[in-house]
């Protein structure tokens, strides 16, 4: 149990059409904390049995939402809105006790996640169709846009708020139900926005979430036809295998998958900068973002004064417990993802890179979790690894550059293309790379670019389709060609 402000917060079972229930096996999966290694609680162990009854709680909860007018649906979700602002610190603590980040950034993270619900409860809105000049006088053409209908959600265990609400949000604006299926890592955040959702009054069966073993559930969501669509956020493997399934009756998907972003750095950059982003980029939720820089490149101009002030401020990122103050970096979220990073840094070692910093396991306070002492690798190459595979953790692989074309080469070579950053200070160039950079998203002179406001995705095998802006909404609706014949 977690102490919280709001102690019917704390959920730890699942919701099927409002009602608060077990697997039916009343098997139960343990959650830890990954700072100290404790018990937090434990979450029903449900499988296709139980997502069936969720499909047809969403399917007949659908026929009712769907009904519900604009500005209806848009009044509830600023309420579920409100109450998540006031619920912040204890929505925040769930995430740090559950998925490690320093409180910091999990009230951002709150925060965050929060704006895709107000900017959709707005955006629910303005959904309008259009009329299209006839090609006759006899008939009359327009569109409407209408709901997709039951929507899944399959969510990573890295942002357990914002990729939950950055998906049922827009589900909910545009009128479908969802069911979700949160990491089994993290699931108390979700159980807990879903609780305010319903206090908020949206009717019971609108928003289901279902926890447990993720391959029968995810069988049961890609294969049952009445789920018309599978929204993803998660690794590349996983979101193919998914989308493979979903095929079978051709349910639409939407896939924010894995990166490997390049971090650029000219030689007329603010250096400066160029390292405070670099730690933003790089360092935040210890490396365990989809938009974390993987490789950073630095031309040969300005590398001894970049390497030089980024180590420094690397060394003093403060380590620890992410419910002190005063922690900058939790811990991983698992053994599995640290002996992961401790190979990436003996593979680069053994192929020729130095370690110039960090990489060593460390105890902070005496914690058992699993956290690294964030690691600068130089003289990496392509050969490596880290230059190519999705680190999820706090390394930093350095590379020099001396000219722009080359550079650009190297930044797009890799299946990914989600985010994407480059430092400089002429204009001519911020298009020419801005523009040759093979990404969904672009970050010149920031390493922070995520914003409800703007378009959130990536091409190639970083994924499909769009999440937050104005964008975000179109994923569950369908355009209805009306065609009126008006001859006399
Ligand atoms: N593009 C984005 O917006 C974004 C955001 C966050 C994380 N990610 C990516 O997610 C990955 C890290 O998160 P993760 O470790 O939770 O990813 P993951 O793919 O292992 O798990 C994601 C979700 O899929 C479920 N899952 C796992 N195996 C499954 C299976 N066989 N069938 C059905 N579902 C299954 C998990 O239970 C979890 O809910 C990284 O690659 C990261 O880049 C991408
Ligand atoms: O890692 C997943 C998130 O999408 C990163 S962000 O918080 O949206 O930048």
């Amino acid at each position: 149990m977690v102490s919280l402000l709001n102690p019917a917060l704390f959920k730890d079972q699942a919701l099927i059409n409002g009602i608060w229930c077990d697997a039916q096996s009343q098997l139960r999966t343990k959650v830890i904390n990954p700072a100290t290694l404790e018990f937090i609680g434990s979450i029903p162990n449900m499988t296709d049995v139980e997502t069936k009854f969720a499909i047809e709680s969403s399917k007949n909860a659908f026929s009712v939402w769907k009904k519900y007018t604009a500005k209806e649906r848009s009044t509830l979700l600023k309420k579920w809105y409100d109450l998540i602002l006031i619920n912040l610190n204890d929505l925040a603590k769930l995430i740090t006790i559950e998925q490690g980040k320093p409180l910091v950034e999990a009230r951002g993270e709150v925060l965050y996640g929060a704006s895709f619900i107000e900017w959709f409860s707005e955006q629910a809105r303005r959904i309008e169709g259009e009329t299209i000049a006839s090609p006759s006088n006899d008939r009359r053409l327009l569109t409407i846009r209408q709901p997709i209908g039951v929507c899944a959600a399959i969510t990573p265990w890295n942002f357990p708020a914002a990729m939950i609400t950055r998906k049922v949000a827009p589900a909910l604006a545009a009128g479908c139900t969802m069911i979700l299926k949160p990491a089994s890592q993290t699931p108390f955040s979700a159980l807990a926005l879903a609780e305010l959702a319903l206090q908020a009054g949206i009717p019971p069966g609108v928003f289901n979430v279902i926890t447990g073993d993720p391959s029968p559930i995810a069988h049961e969501l890609t294969h049952n036809s009445t789920v018309r669509k599978l929204t993803f956020t998660g690794s590349t493997p996983i979101g193919s295998l998914l989308m493979a399934h979903g095929a079978s009756h051709i349910q639409k998907s939407s896939m924010e998958l894995g990166g490997n972003a390049p971090f650029i750095v000219f030689e007329d950059a603010d250096i400066d900068a160029a390292v405070e982003g670099a730690i933003i980029s790089k360092f935040r939720n210890n490396g365990q973002t989809c938009v974390c820089s993987n490789r950073f490149y630095i031309h040969t101009l300005v590398y001894d004064e970049f390497i030089q002030k980024l180590k420094a401020k690397v060394e003093a990122l403060k380590i620890g417990n992410g419910l002190n103050d005063c922690t900058s970096i939790g811990p991983f979220i698992d053994e599995n993802a640290f002996i992961k990073n401790k190979e990436f840094i003996t593979d680069a070692v053994s192929k020729g890179a130095e370690l110039i910093c960090g990489g060593e396991r460390i105890y902070p306070d005496g914690l058992n979790g699993f956290f690294m002492s964030p690691a600068i690798l130089i003289n990496v190459d392509n050969t490596m690894r880290v230059s190519c595979e999705e680190i999820f953790g706090p390394i930093a692989p350095i590379m020099q550059f001396s000219d722009e074309k080359e550079v650009i080469l190297k930044a797009n070579d890799t299946e990914f293309g989600l985010a994407s950053y480059f430092y400089t200070q002429s204009l001519a160039r911020t298009w020419r790379v801005s523009e040759a950079l093979e990404y969904g998203m672009v970050g010149i002179n920031t390493g922070l670019i995520s914003t409800t406001e703007a378009p959130f995705g990536g091409i190639k095998q970083s994924g499909l389709g769009r999440e937050g802006s104005k964008h975000g909404i179109d994923e569950y609706l369908e355009i209805k060609y009306l065609c009126m014949g008006i001859s006399s």
